[in-house]
């Protein structure tokens, strides 16, 4: 019976094959990071207030002028048709049913307009673009151009990734994209992309070159979309997004698959909320696999939460019900965590909600 993400987890590693289930599941060279941003949400401990009505308690927030029914995303993730053929098509319409926004990777096995196509006859969730910096402009502005007409809210550069992580499975597996699935935002067809390993790959189209003042007035003078840093895990980089003029930054170590030895996202988030002083939007993924993880997020100052691989377990387990099976779970748990905690709305969860475990002695208040 599936309960939780971690079951979720456990029934979908089993389904796929194991150079899939690998590159979905692992992070970069020693695994620190992507272990470690679980493990770091379980020192922090809820703080409920009891006696409190909390009948009428309502997790709905809003994001991109548009009322969603609590604060969890989905995180852009490339090549969902690995999980399933139908991949973010089926994303885009199981968070269409659940009413939370999506993310759409440049690396994704389905085009921008057909993903958000899938979503308008159930609900008129939000869409993002995930970008790269990439070395050739013009391509990256047909993908601009393409998000922007099929409706895309914002951007999200990924910031994260001058170059690919090291990843271990990846060489060891020679990981390629299975036969037969394309990549409609880059233009590219599965043959393209076999022909080179994920990481030569990547450092054909990546521009290493990048920086702030590269990127984000070229992103300005092209589109009218909101522009989200991801891959922040600094205050100094939130400051440096706020002088730019970006709309929001995602805290994210990119799941553990870039620079193993980051922080967990929730341990850099509170910094990175101050930092942002209500000027910036702060929103974090990373690591998130049950709605107190959610909830933790909120009271440490995100405004909103996303998630990446539970939606590939989801995928990958049954298709487009494997992810609303995982959507339904974090909402039914976030909904029973702030009434567990006498919240009855997103903004009842502050800092007075959680406490840390420090190594000795009580819990420390924040
Ligand atoms: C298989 C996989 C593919 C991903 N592809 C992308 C991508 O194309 N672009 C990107 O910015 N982030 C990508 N990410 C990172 C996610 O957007 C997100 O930051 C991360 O998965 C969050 O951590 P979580 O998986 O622990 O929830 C990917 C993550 C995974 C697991
Ligand atoms: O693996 C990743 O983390 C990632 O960002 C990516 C990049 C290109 C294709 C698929 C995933």
């Amino acid at each position: 019976m599936i309960l939780s993400i971690s079951d979720l987890q456990v029934a979908a590693s089993a389904k796929l094959p194991s150079s899939a289930r690998d590159f979905y599941n692992s992070g970069s060279t020693d695994q620190i990071t992507v272990h470690e941003n679980t493990t770091a949400y379980k020192k922090y401990r809820l703080r409920p207030r009891v006696l409190r009505n909390v009948s009428l308690a309502t997790p709905q927030t809003t994001l991109f002028s548009q009322q969603i029914a609590f604060p969890l995303c989905v995180s852009p993730a490339g090549i969902q048709a690995i999980a399933h053929p139908t991949g973010e098509l089926a994303t885009s319409r199981a968070c269409a049913k659940r009413n939370i926004h999506m993310g759409i990777s440049s690396f994704a096995n389905h085009s921008v307009e057909d993903i958000v196509e899938a979503a308008k006859p159930i609900a008129p969730i939000a869409h993002v673009m995930q970008l790269y910096t990439m070395k050739d402009r013009a391509k990256q502005l047909r993908i601009i151009q393409r998000a922007e007409k099929a409706g895309c809210r914002a951007i999200f550069l990924t910031a994260d990734s001058p170059v690919l992580g090291i990843r271990y499975n990846e060489h060891r597996n020679d990981f390629r994209t299975p036969t037969g699935l394309d990549f409609p935002m880059l233009e590219k067809t599965s043959a393209q992309i076999r022909a080179e390993t994920h990481d030569d790959q990547f450092k054909a189209f990546n521009a290493d070159d990048h920086s702030w003042a590269r990127e984000i007035p070229w992103l300005r003078s092209v589109s009218k979309m909101e522009i989200w840093i991801k891959g922040v895990l600094t205050a100094e980089d939130v400051i440096l997004a706020r002088e730019f003029g970006c709309d929001g930054v995602i805290v994210s170590n990119h799941g553990g698959r870039q620079l193993d030895g980051t922080p967990a996202t929730i341990d850099v988030l509170q910094e990175c909320a101050e930092a942002g002083a209500g000027k910036i939007r702060v929103h974090v993924d990373g690591g998130i696999r049950s709605g107190s993880d959610i909830f933790k997020a909120i009271a440490l100052g995100a405004e909103c939460c996303w998630i990446g691989r539970p939606v590939l377990w989801g995928l990958a387990y049954d298709g487009e019900a494997g992810v609303t099976k995982a959507l339904d779970i974090l909402y039914d748990e976030f909904k029973r965590c702030m009434q567990l905690t006498g919240c009855n709305s997103v903004s009842d969860i502050t800092k007075a909600s959680l406490g840390v475990m420090r190594a000795h002695g009580p819990l420390a208040r924040l």
